[in-house]
């Protein structure tokens, strides 16, 4: 049988400062998320967990250890390839959704393949802005949206090309609970029927419950590796950590 990894981390270390003050956020980590699963990662304040996935996404540099990326080592590629990497294979969706104040909601959601020399893929921006509840919000600018839905139009942004992977970092942190239920179902539908493999740093038990497996952190390792996850059992579980 054949497995495919999205991607693979090997005895990851992040260690922030120097001497006595030096942190180890992330204390060597192994971790495999397959293609076309959506995992959660849960933990306590401080266990690393924003760390990990910068890391895993190539958007922060590891103390040691390996990052593979569709069978592509990301650890040690050039800044130019790893630019591209990111560009091509890759969506974000953060909690501070970074949309430009001087562009509408179409255009933040198409900027990224203009920048790839893409052409806009009309029929899938008219989907996927269908699909988050957006189509009558395109030509608004971010600072006429909603929290939610400036949010939407970050995750539009991050599945219109449809990336092999997406990191998502508390992406329902500032939503209230019908919004972010959207933005969930989302994430699920989009590796249920589009394959996409999502990574979703949460602290919200309920939102780790649409994953198909939760990972859990504290001081920076994996204790905990759940399949199936309920948010009672996410809740339990954090709670026993002291959460
Ligand atoms: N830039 C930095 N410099 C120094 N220490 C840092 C830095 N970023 C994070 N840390 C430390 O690394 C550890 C892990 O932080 P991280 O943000 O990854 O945790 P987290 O689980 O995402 O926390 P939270 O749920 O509160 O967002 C913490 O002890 C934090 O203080």
């Amino acid at each position: 049988m054949t497995t495919t990894h999205a991607v693979r981390a090997d005895e990851l270390v992040k260690v922030y400062g120097e001497g006595e003050t030096a942190v180890t956020a992330v204390d060597r980590v192994s971790v495999t998320f397959p293609a076309g699963q959506f995992t959660a990662i849960v933990g306590p304040s401080g266990s690393g967990k924003s760390t990990l996935m910068h890391l895993l996404a190539g958007l922060d540099t590891a103390t040691s250890g390996s990052i593979r990326i569709g069978g592509v080592e990301v650890t040690g590629l050039a800044d130019r390839d790893l630019t591209v990497l990111r560009r091509d294979r890759i969506g974000f969706v953060f909690q501070a959704f970074n949309l430009l104040p001087t562009l509408t909601a179409e255009q933040n959601i198409l900027l990224p393949g203009e920048l790839a020399g893409r052409r806009p893929d009309r029929p899938r921006l008219a989907q996927v802005a269908a699909d988050l509840g957006l189509a009558d919000r395109l030509h608004h600018y971010p600072a006429q949206l909603s929290g939610g839905q400036q949010q939407r139009v970050a995750c539009a942004r991050a599945l219109m090309s449809r990336p092999d992977v997406v990191f998502a970092d508390e992406p329902t942190g500032s939503l209230d609970t019908r919004t972010g239920a959207g933005v969930l179902e989302l994430l699920r539908r989009s590796v249920r029927e589009w394959g996409q493999t999502v990574v979703m740093v949460t602290h919200d038990p309920v939102a780790a419950g649409y994953a198909d497996r939760v990972v859990v952190l504290a001081d920076g390792r994996i204790v905990d590796d759940l399949r199936a996850p309920t948010p009672d059992g996410v809740a339990d579980r954090l709670q026993r950590l002291g959460a």
